[in-house]
């Protein structure tokens, strides 16, 4: 057994700094003495390095446990995206109904008085007002306001504010060679730098506001709450070195109202890993993951899951192959997998015969699967089923368009309007549950651990469990001693959800109602 000792007094010592799991004490107060001393400095389980593929990138110094919070900070910048719904420039919560509330000395969208005075707002509002820059709203429905001036107004700002929060956001990485020639980097530069330079008279240059923009591109996190008032993009020192994996062994979420942001390990990170997230999809196949990459973080990814055409043998980007089809109806199937997969021209072949795939093809039938997907009427899970229905032969149980389906679908059930979980009829009931297993068997794969999506599965789960389980006792067709179990079944698979969402401060409480609730349920009397 491995003896550790205590930073301060050198005693043998078990318990470790909950945060960088490196430094041992023997008490709570040698503790607090190190971390004043100067722990909280180099208190990290994790360094920068740097390669040639990757960037600078974090790899772990210690082993890491599932579940504990790597590292926390709070935004260098925050802002709305390029367009948005409208929303407050102080606390950015989507402004109530698309009313239209006015600052009262800049104009721009507030909630109300509180927010014109907050730190945030305050000196954009003092420039925007003198020079008379106005925002530039769609009154359409609904309503929306062109918001690029922010990040860059917002950014350069600092450099009077904090010279070092400055220079931590001009140390990230900015891909402007990339983007310089797109239609929105011509229209910034038409419309936002002369703003900046000419009317708001800030010291800077037009490779300066546009490299500042492709650094949100390249490194900004979408902010979003659980109420869906906040989506909005943040950059946050550190955490945007984080590189991307397509299996990525963190998941990261946003805690208090200043947005501080908390990245995770979701499964057990060994010392000397890559500590990584993902930029893009999970349930996405390959070819589209890789596009998405490459269009707006301008790499090509070579993780493992894309080298592997069978997507870890789940075949996300794949569908059956038509000549053994005509054959075999059973799900095991073979499928059509790229012959390259890391090379989006190559063309796809049947694991089992012959028979070939153009690639152009392939990226065709995605095209319209994806179109028709999007036009499917969202209020009516019908429409959704349908689809699954009509593709039964061409596309497997985890083909991408079929996962991205049965997710709407198990979000449907339970949830839409009309469809709420007491209401629905007993084979909706039992439908969300296997809607719920099949996709925790992808998530155990793609995404395991303490993911939020295995996380979010799990309570959809139990909530369907228990209804089903009251059912079926009221209606006599289980003995009590069958619905208790089953639903101490349920009790345990909240617990595990609970583990993995309750970090969340937008969960816990909504957690902790349910597990009173399912509490009452067990007694069936
Ligand atoms: C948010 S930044 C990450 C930090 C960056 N490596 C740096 O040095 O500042 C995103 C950029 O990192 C690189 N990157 C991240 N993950 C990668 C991966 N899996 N493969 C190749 N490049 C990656 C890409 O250049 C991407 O545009």
């Amino acid at each position: 057994m491995v003896v550790h000792f205590c930073s301060v007094c050198k005693k043998p010592s078990v318990q470790s700094c909950s945060l960088c799991y490196r430094a041992y004490y023997c008490s709570k107060e040698h503790q607090i003495q190190d971390w004043k001393k100067g722990h909280k400095n180099n208190c990290a389980p994790f360094k920068i390095a740097i390669n040639e593929v990757l960037g600078r990138h974090l790899i772990s110094t210690c082993d890491i446990p599932e579940g504990s919070v790597i590292l926390q900070r709070k935004p260098l910048v925050i802002c709305p995206k390029i367009v948005s719904l409208l929303l407050c420039l102080g606390c950015h919560k989507k402004l109530n109904n698309g009313d239209l509330n006015a600052c009262s000395k800049c104009n721009w969208p507030v909630c109300g008085m509180g927010c014109e005075n907050t730190e945030l707002h305050k000196d954009e509002c003092e420039l925007l007002s003198q020079n008379n820059i106005r925002p530039q709203i769609n009154l359409g429905s609904p309503k929306q306001s062109c918001y690029a001036l922010i990040a860059p107004l917002r950014s350069l700002l600092l450099k009077e504010k904090s010279k070092s929060k400055f220079e931590a956001l001009m140390n990230m990485q900015s891909n402007l060679e990339n983007h310089r020639d797109s239609a929105l980097y011509l229209a910034l530069k038409q419309n936002i730098v002369p703003i900046i330079i000419d009317k708001l008279k800030i010291d800077t240059n037009e490779e300066e506001i546009l490299t500042i923009c492709s650094i949100f591109d390249t490194n900004a996190f979408d902010v979003r709450d659980s109420k869906g008032l906040v989506n909005v993009r943040a950059l946050y020192s550190t955490v945007s070195l984080i590189s991307h994996d397509c299996k990525q062994n963190t998941r990261h979420y946003y805690i208090d109202d200043d947005f501080e942001i908390h990245v995770s390990a979701t499964i057990p990170i060994k010392k000397g890993e890559i500590i990584t997230t993902s930029y893009t999809q999970t349930l996405w196949g390959t070819i589209l993951r890789r596009k998405h990459l490459k269009q707006f973080k301008n790499f090509d990814c070579t993780c493992n899951r894309c080298k592997d055409p069978t997507e870890f043998g789940l075949y996300v980007g794949s569908i059956y192959c038509s000549s053994c089809r005509e054959n075999d109806k059973s799900n095991c199937c073979p499928k059509m997998i790229s012959t390259d997969s890391i090379n989006s021209n190559a063309n796809f072949k049947c694991e089992n015969c012959d028979h070939v795939i153009a690639a152009k093809q392939v990226h065709w039938g995605n095209e319209a699967l994806r179109n028709e997907i999007l036009s499917l009427n969202k209020s009516d899970p019908k429409s959704f089923e349908a689809f699954l229905e009509k593709y039964k032969d061409v596309l497997h149980s985890t083909n991408t368009h079929v996962l991205e389906v049965k997710y709407a679908l198990s979000q449907m059930y339970g949830n839409l309007n009309g469809y709420n979980i007491c209401d629905i009829a007993d084979d909706l009931v039992e439908r969300k549950i296997t809607l719920c297993h099949e996709l925790l068997e992808v998530a155990d794969i793609l995404c395991p651990g303490s993911s939020r999506f295995r996380g979010s599965l799990l309570y959809d789960l139990q909530a369907a469990m228990v209804v089903q389980t009251r059912r079926s006792y009221e209606q006599e067709k289980i003995t009590k001693q069958a619905a208790s179990e089953r639903l101490l079944e349920a009790v345990t698979i909240l617990q595990e959800s609970a583990k993995i969402l309750s970090v969340e401060p937008d969960m816990k409480d909504l957690l902790e109602k349910r597990l009173e609730t399912l509490s009452n349920y067990l007694d069936l009397d």
